[in-house]
């Protein structure tokens, strides 16, 4: 479904991102993990089109997609969730949603570009879609910015829903939530792959990796370590390693 091969990235002199490959199998949760600094942010912004690969190749269903714009990935149903902050204040949640359902119908994800609102159309249905399935319903005509951090977060889910993805990238959605968010967000991603949405997770929080994600896969210095499922990830010892060191590692092993 979405398939990275030998993608490399540099900044001058540093390798963020090298050599990388990664397969995310349609309608699954792939957790994309590794510590701080090792490449899962320049590796997002590369499969999602904001930055461009030094070498490489991105796959969107056996199509290549790499260098191509984020828009015409977004047309292609290849979401990443929307950073809504400044214009949260002065939308409903209602109109928040809706940016990702016009976005989708106008080719660009730039919000400023679909305003103002159409008053109708199918992309009206969309949204209230999106809205009722991320159990948002009851706070649809309250103002986006007056909702608590983990309803937000929730909100630019359905943002992107309403964009109607096949395949929708996750950067830290769980990230600044306390325990009881963090397990509503992570039920409302799972009722993402139940739709069958594809997704791919960046996400520091260990406890809702290992219970979300299908596969996951750990990069340590822009190079993947190991990949497998969940319960094998946590007892790989090159895993252990990088995010304890050597010392940590020696001595979780007793
Ligand atoms: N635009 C840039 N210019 C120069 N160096 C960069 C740039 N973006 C990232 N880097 C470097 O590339 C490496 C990988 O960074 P990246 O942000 O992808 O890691 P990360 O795994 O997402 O880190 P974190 O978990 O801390 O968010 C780091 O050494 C970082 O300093």
């Amino acid at each position: 479904m979405l398939e990275a091969k030998g993608l490399s990235r540099s900044f001058g002199r540093l390798v963020a991102v090298d050599q990388l490959d990664l397969s995310v199998g349609r309608g699954t949760i792939h957790g994309l993990i590794g510590p701080n600094g090792s490449g899962k942010s320049t590796t997002m912004n590369l499969i999602s089109g904001s930055l461009k690969p030094s070498a490489g190749q991105v796959f969107l269903n056996d199509g290549r997609i790499d260098g191509r714009h984020q828009d015409a990935l977004a047309q292609e149903g290849l979401i990443r969730t929307f950073q809504l902050t400044r214009v949260y204040a002065e939308l409903t949640v209602f109109e928040a949603v809706r940016l990702g359902a016009l976005a989708r119908n106008r080719g660009t994800l730039d919000w400023r570009a679909v305003l103002p609102f159409p008053k109708r159309g199918p992309s009206a249905d969309r949204t209230m879609q999106a809205i009722e399935k991320m159990g948002l319903g009851d706070v649809a005509n309250q103002m986006a910015g007056s909702l608590p951090g983990g309803r937000q977060r929730v909100l630019s889910i359905a943002t992107a829903l309403a964009a109607s993805p096949q395949c929708l990238l996750l950067d830290e959605p769980l990230a600044g939530l306390n325990a009881t968010e963090k397990a509503d967000v992570a039920t409302r991603i799972e009722l993402l792959r139940d739709e069958g949405i594809t997704i791919l997770l960046v996400e520091h929080d260990m406890k809702s990796v290992m219970r979300l994600c299908d596969r996951v896969t750990v990069i340590n210095f822009g190079q993947r370590i190991a990949e497998g499922a969940p319960a094998e990830i946590g007892r790989n010892e090159a895993v252990i390693k990088a995010y304890l060191g050597e010392k940590g590692a020696r001595h979780a092993a007793g």
